[in-house]
Formats: C-alpha cells, sequence, structure tokens
C-alpha cells in the first residue's frame, strides 16, 4: 500500500502499541480532516466512525486509514427498536461505536481535537499515553501525593500502605484539553476568551467515593473491564438535554468502577481542543441539567449497588432502577432514560453474547 502524504512530519508509528485490540471512536457531523494531522499515531488503528445527523451526507475519510462507518440508517438497520436507545442529533452517538466494537480497548476524540504539543515543543501521542493510563494500575484507595507512582521517575511516597501499592486495574483515562477548555455555556459567556494553555504533567486516579465530571472528548477505556456503562445517555434530538451525556456515563461508570475495585485516572494526555462550541446553543442545551445535577449528584454519591451485583451489567441495571425510583420525580426524563439504561445492556449483549468462560 501506498504510504500517504505524512503532513506533520513525524514518522508513522509502526510499532504502535495495542494496534489490533484498541478501536478509535470518532462522533461527526462535518469531516475528518483532523486525522491528517493525528495520521502518524493512529493511521496504524481501526476507525469506528459515527455518522451523526443527516444518513444521507457522505463523510469523506482521508486516505490510508482502516475503519467502518455507521450512520442513523445502519444504527437503526443493526439494532431495530433499541436504537431508540442511541441519541441522534449529538455526539452522545458515539457510544454505538463502542457497542458495535469488538476490541479490548477503545480511545474516543472529537473531530475538532488536534495534536497538543508539550511545553518542550514535542508533538503528545495522546493515545500513548492513554495506553500507559491503562497498562498501569490505579491507586484509588489512599491518595498517592506525587501522582502516578507508577511513572518513571516516581513511586510511593512514605507513609504509603504497601498493602495497597499493587494497585487496581485501570478502566478508565480521561485526558485533558489545551485551549478551548471543555467549560458548560455559563462559563464560556462568562469568559469567552478564556484558553487552557496551562499543561500540567501529571495523572492522578480518582479516588474511590469521588465522583468527577467525565468528557467525551479526549477518552480512552477498558472496554472489557466497563464498557457496558459507558452508555452516553439519551439526548439531542427529541430529548431535555444536551451536553450531559458523558457526564452522566462518568458518573455511572465511576460508581460501577468503586464498587467493582477498578480505577479511573485523570490527567496525561493532551490534546489541542480547536472550535469552540456556541455557547448560546450550549445554555439551551444544558440549562436544565445545572440545576437537575443539583440533585443528580447527591444521587450518585449515596447509590448503593448490591454484593449480587458482580458484572457491569448487573450494576448498571440496578443503578438503572435506583434512577427510575429516585429521580424520575426530578423530570419524566429520567424515567425514559432508565429505560433507555436497560434497553442499552439489551442491546450491548445482543451485539456481545457473554463468551463461554
Ligand atoms: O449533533 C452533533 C454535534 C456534534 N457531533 C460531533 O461530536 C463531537 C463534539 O462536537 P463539538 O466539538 O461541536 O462540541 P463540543 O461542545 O466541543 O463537544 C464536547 O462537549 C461535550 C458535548 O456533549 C462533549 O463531551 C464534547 O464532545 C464532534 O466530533 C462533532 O462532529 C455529533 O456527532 N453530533
Ligand atoms: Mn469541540
Amino acid at each position: 500500500m501506498v504510504e500517504p502524504a505524512n503532513t506533520v512530519g513525524i514518522p508513522l508509528n509502526h510499532a504502535a502499541l495495542l494496534r489490533d485490540e484498541l478501536d478509535i471512536v470518532i462522533p461527526t457531523i462535518r469531516n475528518l480532516d483532523f486525522l491528517e494531522m493525528w495520521r502518524p499515531f493512529l493511521q496504524p488503528y481501526h476507525l469506528i466512525i459515527v455518522q451523526d445527523g443527516d444518513p444521507s451526507k457522505t463523510i469523506a475519510v482521508p486516505e490510508g486509514f482502516d475503519y467502518e462507518l455507521y450512520n442513523r440508517n445502519d444504527i437503526n438497520r443493526i439494532l431495530g427498536p433499541k436504537a431508540s436507545c442511541i441519541s441522534f442529533k449529538d455526539s452522545a452517538c458515539r457510544c454505538f461505536g463502542y457497542m458495535v466494537s469488538k476490541k479490548k480497548y477503545i480511545f474516543t476524540i472529537d473531530d475538532d481535537c488536534f495534536v497538543a504539543k508539550d511545553p518542550s515543543g514535542k508533538a503528545v501521542n495522546a493515545l500513548e499515553q492513554h495506553i500507559k493510563n491503562l497498562l498501569c494500575p490505579s491507586s484509588p484507595l489512599f491518595f498517592n501525593t506525587l501522582y502516578d507512582p507508577y511513572r518513571e521517575g516516581a513511586d510511593f511516597v512514605r507513609g504509603y500502605p504497601f498493602s495497597l501499592r499493587e494497585g487496581v486495574s485501570t478502566a478508565v483515562s480521561h485526558g485533558l484539553w489545551l485551549n478551548i477548555p471543555d467549560y458548560d455555556a455559563p462559563t464560556q459567556l462568562v469568559k469567552p476568551k478564556e484558553r487552557n494553555t496551562r499543561y500540567v504533567d501529571a495523572v492522578m486516579t480518582i479516588p474511590k467515593g469521588t465522583l468527577f465530571p467525565m468528557c467525551g472528548m479526549n477518552l480512552a477505556f477498558d472496554r472489557e473491564l466497563i464498557g457496558p456503562a459507558m452508555y452516553f445517555g439519551l439526548m439531542g434530538d427529541g430529548q431535555p438535554i444536551g451536553r450531559y451525556d458523558d457526564m452522566w456515563a462518568g458518573w455511572c461508570v465511576k460508581v460501577i468502577c468503586d464498587h467493582l475495585g477498578l480505577g479511573v485516572k485523570t490527567g496525561l494526555p493532551y490534546i489541542y481542543h480547536s472550535k469552540a462550541s456556541n455557547p448560546f446553543v450550549n445554555l439551551k442545551k444544558e440549562y436544565k441539567g445545572i440545576f437537575w445535577q443539583e440533585d443528580i449528584i447527591p444521587f450518585f454519591q449515596s447509590a448503593k449497588l448490591s454484593k449480587e451485583a458482580v458484572t457491569v451489567q448487573q450494576c448498571y441495571i440496578e443503578l438503572s432502577k435506583m434512577v427510575k425510583e429516585k429521580l424520575s420525580a426530578i423530570d419524566p426524563y429520567f424515567d425514559k432514560l432508565a429505560d433507555a439504561m436497560v434497553t442499552w445492556i439489551e442491546a450491548w449483549d445482543e451485539l456481545n453474547p457473554a463468551t463461554k468462560a
């Protein structure tokens, strides 16, 4: 195969880690030119492109990438009535890519996220860092003040219990963003010119019992450990809120990771987020979520899963019942969301039948 032009002057990463065990999921309504900048790092990997919006529109994929592309017609064809749980006209549609993947790991990235540069000016291979994060244990049970103890040049500090130094398996690696930070609409409106220029060279495990605002822009996870919980909640067309899809997934994922003894990391890698979405449009999408979350967060903080819940699916179904019971009073939307959570698990299990042990 003739190697397409390398436009960023970085040699193609032929020794791509986990190239046959990882899929890259990209939701898009735009075009995929941004892949040219990522080519050296991402070309060896298989892409799952989830085309949102008008299925009759053709999305051009740059030469040389190995991909599968799904539009709304494909989602409806594959899932039938269960397609109702996959959002339409919202980046939440990306979770369909998690469901159809057959790989152990997922990296999801937005089409307006580009390769960042670290303070030395070196291009950041975000995928490589996510893989390092996922392949290294997490330390949710006791905070290490020197951050990631498994990193070259760091370790557990004095006073860190040796019984806890083995750590736990890492389920999620949550990356960050230079330039346009993932602010909510009110913050965007108040600080329209604020750009994130601070590159913090750290990876941290989010302590057990602590929730966090998961952004789907630059995210990787172990699909076999936590995939069924990565449902990006019902948003977009016909829904009362938007831009809470990834947040919802993050709250469910963290409760389940804490219950199952899995780790969630945040920090490196950075991507360069180039496009600020319209704050007024975002405000319309977010505003109910902004006050609903004052009740949603205490709900997740107090959610207790039973000891019988030993698989992600069992945990997720238990959570969906709690959502229906305790959040529906806020708005009928949560009743619909609880049902969609069940549909998601049914669809997940249909597409990913449990392999015989
Ligand atoms: O209807 C849509 C809109 C967009 N997309 C694709 O989704 C991503 C993100 O879109 P965009 O960059 O325009 O929006 P942001 O506000 O920067 O997104 C971040 O905020 C959160 C919103 O939920 C989310 O965590 C981040 O993604 C792009 O790839 C668009 O092409 C879509 O599929 N459908
Ligand atoms: Mn964006």
